[in-house]
């Protein structure tokens, strides 16, 4: 990563930034291979849709997305992706391909504030080199849907490896998986350095890979949201908090590294009083909040966690980015279907191939997550009142396959189909995810697609409303993502 320089942004243009810094406005664009000169201290946005590609290469100066530097003369191919490259110091770019809009943005002082916050994590994690007993930074990273967290979590966590940390990563939103598919919370310490085209990327829970392994601790969070159903959510994070703080215990250079976590835009929910961020600021001993995207936000979170409250946790206000967009509710599911997919069949450098299992009825040990959502899945798909009994006030139903499980997503727990207490159930992290492509109720069997070759015996194989049923990924299967 190169520092930024003295330039100011704006200044030395050429006139092909001029005419591209306009946004565009248009749905669909297709264009030859042409170059454009950024400044320093610009960034190239563009959004690409799921059904176009489009290809970046830096041919002269320096480049990062996220934090994560572009080599040089490389080509880097998007789809179904929002994003900027951001220069410090003025670069070439090569670029191709489709787009929906593309323009040349100069409001990047949010990145010089970012990268100040890197520095101030350095600090602290220099600290606690020198403290040996003490952890590094644990970051808190709150605000609405769609204001920059993510890409704030991964700049800090690039350059933080960059610099040659290992902070661990932990996205407690449902929503978006991170190395897994949606529906799972994700703790993950990161060695090596993030990719440009897939972020955190894939990992070994999906199948052997060739690019340098990141192993994630993952429970299984069924729920869209955490208003679906509060008190499991928080007992989840009580759970990936102990989880988290042990493994720290075992690995100093990641403890010192300390923690960053991204959070679903639901937990800004002054009504609740902040219910889940004050248990998440205790259970993961949090040292630093940044808040994104809404006033009222910072100072409800100052207010009753910063440095004049009992608890003293800075709390800093971050800039949204100008690029950082909405993304609707048709690319967010065409989002999490690709994440789906990626899981089974790895990305278009990195493919894998999945297995296929069938299990009768008898050897399966299947719990339903309950919750508002599939209740109102299972009555739109007309089911029998037998068949449905969600509105037990159980968290967990021990079941029979059926059919509405088509299509679903399952998580195969670490502990025994045979377990009864349903808190165990509920806190036992994930082996793998499976997907259900087949269920005969006639033969009473049921056929999976799974990563891995192996079978899993009698585990507790768990499956809820979230995320919602995938139609078309077997079959579309040999497609590469
Ligand atoms: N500087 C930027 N230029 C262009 N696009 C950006 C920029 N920063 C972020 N984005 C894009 O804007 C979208 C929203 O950003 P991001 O996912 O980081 O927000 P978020 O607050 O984490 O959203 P959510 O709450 O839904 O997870 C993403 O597609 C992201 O890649």
């Amino acid at each position: 990563m190169a520092l930024p320089g003295l330039s100011l942004p704006g200044l030395g243009l050429s006139q092909a930034q001029s005419s591209a810094g306009l946004y565009t406005g248009s749905s669909s664009l297709t264009q030859e291979s042409r170059m454009e000169d950024l400044a320093p201290r610009t960034e190239w946005r563009f959004e690409v849709s799921f059904q176009q590609q489009y290809t970046i290469r830096v041919t002269s100066g320096h480049a990062e997305l996220f934090g994560v530097e572009l080599a040089p003369n490389q080509p880097y191919t998007f789809s179904g992706c929002k994003a900027a490259i951001l220069t410090w110091h003025g670069c070439q770019l090569e670029v191709s391909g489709d787009a929906e809009s593309e323009y040349l943005g100069q409001e990047t002082e949010y990145a010089v504030e970012w990268l100040n916050v890197h520095g101030m994590l350095e600090t602290a994690r220099d600290d606690a080199q020198m403290h040996s007993s003490e952890g590094g930074p644990r970051v808190l990273v709150v605000g609405p849907d769609f204001v920059g967290k993510s890409s704030l979590v991964r700049s800090l966590a690039g350059w933080a490896v960059t610099y040659g940390r290992t902070p661990t990563i932990v996205n407690l939103d449902p929503r978006e998986g991170l190395l897994t598919p949606p529906g799972s919370f994700t703790a993950v310490t990161v060695g090596s350095q993030l990719e440009v085209e897939n972020g955190f990327g894939i990992s070994p829970i999906s199948g052997p890979t060739i690019t340098p392994v990141k192993t994630p601790l993952v429970y299984h969070c069924p729920y869209s949201a955490p208003p679906e159903k509060p008190d499991v959510y928080k007992a989840l994070i009580t759970r990936t908090a102990l989880s988290v703080t042990n493994k720290l215990e075992e690995n100093s250079g990641a403890k010192q590294s300390g923690l960053i976590i991204d959070t679903p835009g639901t937990l800004n929910d002054p009504k609740s009083n902040y219910d889940i961020i004050t248990h998440l600021v205790s259970e993961f001993s949090i040292t630093l909040i940044l808040t994104l995207g809404s006033e009222r936000l910072f100072n409800d979170m100052n207010r009753k966690f910063g440095q004049q409250s009992s608890e003293a946790i800075p709390v800093l206000r971050i800039s949204k980015p100008g690029g950082a967009v909405e993304r609707d509710a048709a690319f967010m599911k065409q989002l999490q279907n690709q994440q789906i997919r990626q899981y089974f069949f790895g990305t278009s450098k990195d493919s894998l191939n999945p297995h296929s299992h069938t299990y009768s009825f008898a050897e399966l040990n299947i719990f339903r997550a309950n919750s508002p959502s599939l209740a109102a899945s299972s009555s739109s798909m007309d089911m029998d009142a037998s068949d449905a009994p969600y509105a037990s006030h159980a968290d967990f139903e021990r079941m029979t396959p059926n059919m509405e499980m088509l299509g679903r997503l399952v998580a195969i727990k670490f502990c025994s189909g045979s377990e009864t207490d349903e808190f165990a159930l509920r806190d036992s992290p994930v082996m793998g995810f499976a997907y259900v492509s087949e269920v005969d109720e006639a033969k009473k069997r049921v056929r999976f697609l799974a990563p891995h070759p192996q079978k899993w015996g009698d585990r507790a194989v768990v499956w809820g409303g979230w995320p919602q049923a995938v139609t078309d990924l077997v079959g579309s299967g040999t497609k590469q993502y």
